[in-house]
Formats: structure tokens, sequence, C-alpha cells
């Protein structure tokens, strides 16, 4: 079995996505992150291009990675200079690194138009470039920009490039969709054909504007490269790159062809949301293999199935790239879903038990007045807990009072609760303020609490989402209220419906302390 090469363009090709600005601490934690999941190359940035890449590449010479060689990209050189006295190759050189990428054109309609050189310059332009570099570094390979383009126009051309570069000495001939929208069957096509002409390795690097990358990359795999490019969740200007997180299990796991250790594949999850928290973007939920969604089973159907052979809904076990199986409850839930929660909850519950129906039927009637418990699981372990019995009520509402006042023009409202608990025989009535006023009813419920049950110190609101449920009904539409709390070590969602946003709120509220109380006890 050979081994497939990744290489990781996230820190230079991943870099050019809107919004993304690693900075050069990013780029080294992402680094080790990288060398961790042990992909072969990291292509780390373009050191003719800022200083910040300049400082990564003095500084990533200190790390000590263990798997991963770490790669400067560059362009050929300048049409007027000579390969010597070009800055983007003395950039090249002083970046120190061990191998060199540097891309060139290969589309005769870019070397015309972009370029502005002729035909023949562009192929010396290519050749001196590579064999200026090849006396500088260990490895240089040479990516071929707008390959597909350049071949579906101009085969002859495109593949007289590949040959100037390989003439040159070039270690890996990498032919890139640039524009992205080349269609799988035609990668797959002239990849075969580029690969019985030459005889280095041949690599793939994938954009994504037609939607096709991760399956051309895994097709062009197929047809003979060794070599493939892409970036961790498919980071990458315009639409992104290909996606290494898919690429990768789907070489190994589907293909059967080598790239990571199996305990390596494990760190895939991980590395995927290192990189989304680092570039500081939200997790894509839907991603393939790593996301929070690979793997969840919402229809009754599926849990039921699952629960019997995983297999039946999961194309492969999500343990291998480190992620798990996810059992969601909403309205398309059955009793399946019903026993496993339980089952996750803690709560003995046999496949005969008539509370299970109960259960369902409460969760479907819950979910069509507005509720919706996949986001909000805190609040239906409550309410499986209330239905069987098995929750102990840990105070009572006695009354609160919300003033919203504002005393005149320009100055920020105030917003003031008061709220009247009792706790065992005590009844404790209490006040506090807020910036708005749910935030002064959270202060308030918080603060008379906190005298019994001091554990509710820890707890802080994380986020608290309000979404219309009734349109056309204006101020009086009926809300959905999501609140996400945590302590040191767990987060947990709940959730509120009414008329009224407070009454909503105050639902969500007492769900999330309630719930911190319980699992204190238990
Ligand atoms: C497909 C890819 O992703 S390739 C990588 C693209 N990434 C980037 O561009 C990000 C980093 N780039 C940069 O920081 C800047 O563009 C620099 C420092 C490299 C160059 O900046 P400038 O010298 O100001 O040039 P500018 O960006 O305006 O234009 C690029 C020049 O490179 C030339 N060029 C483009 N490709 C190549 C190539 N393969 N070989 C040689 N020259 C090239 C262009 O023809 C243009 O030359 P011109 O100014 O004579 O028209
Ligand atoms: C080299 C490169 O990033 C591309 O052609 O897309």
């Amino acid at each position: 079995m050979h081994r497939i090469d990744i290489y990781d363009t996230t820190l230079r090709d991943g870099a050019q996505s809107e919004d993304i600005s690693f900075s050069v601490e990013d780029k080294l934690r992402i680094t080790e992150k990288l060398d961790e999941l042990g992909v072969h190359y990291i292509e780390g940035g373009y050191p003719g291009s800022n200083p910040r890449d300049i400082d990564y590449f003095r500084k990533v010479s200190r790390l000590k990675l263990v798997n991963s060689k770490v790669v400067a990209f560059g362009s050929t050189h300048r049409p007027k200079k000579k390969p010597g006295g070009d800055e983007t190759m003395k950039a090249l050189i002083e970046a120190g690194t061990p191998i060199i990428t540097i891309f060139g054109k290969t589309w005769d309609f870019h070397v015309k138009e972009a370029l502005r050189v002729s035909l023949e310059e562009n192929l010396d332009i290519i050749h001196d470039s590579v064999t200026f570099l090849k006396k500088h570094a260990e490895k240089v390979f040479f990516d071929a920009e707008h390959f597909f383009d350049g071949y579906i126009n101009n085969p002859k051309y495109a593949l007289k490039c590949l040959k100037a570069a390989q003439d040159a000495g070039a270690d890996c001939l990498v032919l890139c969709d640039t524009n992205g929208g080349t269609i799988t069957s035609v990668v797959g096509d002239v990849v075969k054909k580029a690969v019985k002409g030459y005889a280095v390795p041949i690599g793939v690097h994938m954009h994504n504007d037609a939607d096709c990358a991760v399956a051309s990359s895994v097709t062009g795999v197929e047809t003979g490269a060794s070599h493939v490019q892409g970036t961790i969740n498919g980071l990458g200007e315009r639409c992104g790159n290909a996606n290494l997180i898919s690429i990768i299990p789907n070489i190994q796991l589907k293909l059967g062809m080598k790239c990571l250790t199996p305990e390596q594949l494990r760190k895939l999850r991980d590395v995927s949301r290192f990189v989304t928290e680092i570039a500081n973007l939200r997790h894509f939920k839907r991603q393939p293999y790593t996301g929070d969604s690979a793997f969840a089973h919402k229809g009754g159907m599926h849990v039921s199935a699952i629960l019997k052979r995983p297999e039946t809904y999961e194309h492969v076990s999500p343990g291998l790239v480190g992620n798990s199986q996810r059992v969601l409850i909403s309205d398309l839930a059955g009793k399946s879903n019903i026993l496993r929660k339980a089952e996750e909850f803690g709560i003995r519950l046999s496949t005969d038990s008539v509370q299970i129906q109960d259960i369902v039927t409460k969760l479907k009637e819950l979910e069509n007045q507005g509720f919706q418990f996949e986001g909000a699981e805190a609040s239906f372990e409550l309410l499986m807990k209330k239905s069987l019995g098995l929750h102990k009520k840990f105070f009572e509402l006695m009354g609160f009072r919300l003033i919203v006042e504002k005393r005149k023009e320009g100055e920020e409202p105030i917003s003031e609760a008061t709220i009247m608990v009792k706790v065992g025989g005590h009844v404790e009535h209490t006040a506090a303020t807020g910036k708005g006023p749910v935030n002064a009813l959270d202060n308030a419920l918080r603060k008379a609490l906190e005298k019994f049950y001091p554990e509710l110190k820890e707890v802080k609101l994380h986020d608290y989402k309000v979404r219309v449920l009734t349109a056309g009904k204006g101020t009086s539409a009926k809300v959905r209220v999501l609140v996400e709390s945590g302590d040191k070590g767990n987060r947990w969602g709940t959730v509120g419906v009414s008329e009224n946003i407070i009454e909503a709120s105050y639902q969500a509220l007492v769900d999330s302390v309630d719930y911190k109380l319980l699992k204190e006890e238990e």
C-alpha cells in the first residue's frame, strides 16, 4: 500500500479566506496541531509577501516538529528579473525551510494576459526558477497554476510547462484547479494523462468554486496522484480550498490508502475544531466526519435502527475520526430516542415501560407549541425526570415584578427586578438591577437563591437567543427563548415559550437553575 502525502496549506492558501487573519502566534499553534495530526507537509506562508510570514518562518524553525516538514511558498521569478536578483526567490531562501513550493503559469491565456510574456519566456521562467531554488532547498515542488484550464485550452503547452519544471529538478508536479471550476470527471481524465507522461510524483490542489474540490481530490488520488493539497475545514480564497477534513478519511477509510496512522486519524475532530476556534469562526455543524451533526440522529426510525446496529445509518464508525454518535430530541422522535436519552441521563427505563409513550406525546405537544429541545437538552432532561416523578422542587416562586424606567431622553433606561421565593420554610424577598429586564430578573433570581444554594454563584449565562414563532403578529407574537448556561465544567441549554418574552425568559432561566441544582445533588 503506497503512502499518499498530505500537504496542508491552511496557513497560506487558507489565510487567503475572507475574514481570516492569523497572527504569528496563531500560525505557530496551528503548526504544532498539524504536526500532531501527522500531515506530511505544512505550507506555512508566503515569505515574499509580508513581515508576519517572515517572522513565522524565523520562529517555526525553533519548534520541534515530529511528523511534518515546513514549506515556504512563492512564485516563479518576475519576468524582468533573473532568479538571483528576484526578491521573491531571496525571501524563499531566507525562510530556510527544507522544502520550497513555487507556482508558475501553465495556462497560455494567463501567460499572455496576466504575466504578459511569450509562451517560450514563461517556460524559461519556470525552468530557471526551479533550477535556482534546487541549489538552496532539499526539495522543490512545482504548483502548476490553472493546470486544468490550461490543459483544456492548450494541452501541449500545459504539459510543456510541467516538463520544464521536471527537467529543472522539481520533486513534485502539483496540478492546480486554481479557479475551482473543473468537474470531477475531467480532473480524473487529465490526471490519468499527466501521470503517464512524468516520472516525478504528481499532486493535486483543488479549489471549491464548483463544490467539487473534495471529490476531485479523491478522484485525483484514484487516478494516480500521490500528493494531495488542501486546508483544514476547507478555508481558502473565494469558496475555499479542498477540505482535508473530508479528504483524509476518504482516502484512508474509503480508498484503503495510507496517509495517517489510526491514532492520528482520531485527532481529526480535535484539529478541525481547534482551527475553527483560532480562526474565530463558528464550527460548521454539518461538516462531514467531524461536525456535531455528522453522526447526530433525529428521526425515530433511524434511532431505532442505530440502537440495534450503528452501521444502519452511519457510513463509518464516528470514533475513527474522534467524533461520537448523538441522538436528538424533537417532534420527529420515537420511543427509541427517549430510551437512548434515558440511558444518557442515567434513568432506568425498560423498552416496554408505559411512561415512554407519555413522554413522546408530551414532547410532541410541547414542540408543537414552539418548544425546541434539540438545543435545550437540559430542559428535556428535567421534563423526563418530572414525568417520571424523579424531580424534586428546589424552590417555589411567590412572585416577581419588573420595572423599566427611562427618566429622560438620552438617558439609559434602568431595569430593576424584585422577586420572592420560598425555600423549605423560608421566604426570601430580594431585588437586583440589570442591563435589561431579563438580566435584572436573572440577577434577582440567583441573588435570592444563592443564600440557600451557594453553588449557583458558579453559573454564568453564555448565550441568550430569542426567536419569534408566530409571524405577522407584531409585538404580541409568541417567542421562544433559548438560554445557554455553564459552570466550571459544563454547559447546558434550556428553553421557554410564551407570548410574553419575560415569561419565556423566566422559564428558561428557572430550568437553568433547576438543572444546576439537580446535577449538584446527583
Ligand atoms: C493561485 C494562488 O493562490 S497564487 C498566490 C496568491 N497569493 C497572494 O497573492 C498573496 C501574497 N501576495 C502578495 O503579498 C503580493 O501580491 C506580492 C508581494 C507577492 C506581490 O506584490 P506586488 O509586487 O505589489 O504585485 P501585485 O500583487 O500587484 O501583482 C503581482 C505581480 O506578480 C506577477 N505574477 C503573478 N504570477 C506570477 C508568477 N507565477 N511568476 C512571476 N510573476 C507572477 C503578476 O504578473 C504581477 O506583475 P505586474 O505587477 O508586473 O503586473
Ligand atoms: C497555487 C495555488 O494556490 C493555486 O493554483 O490555486
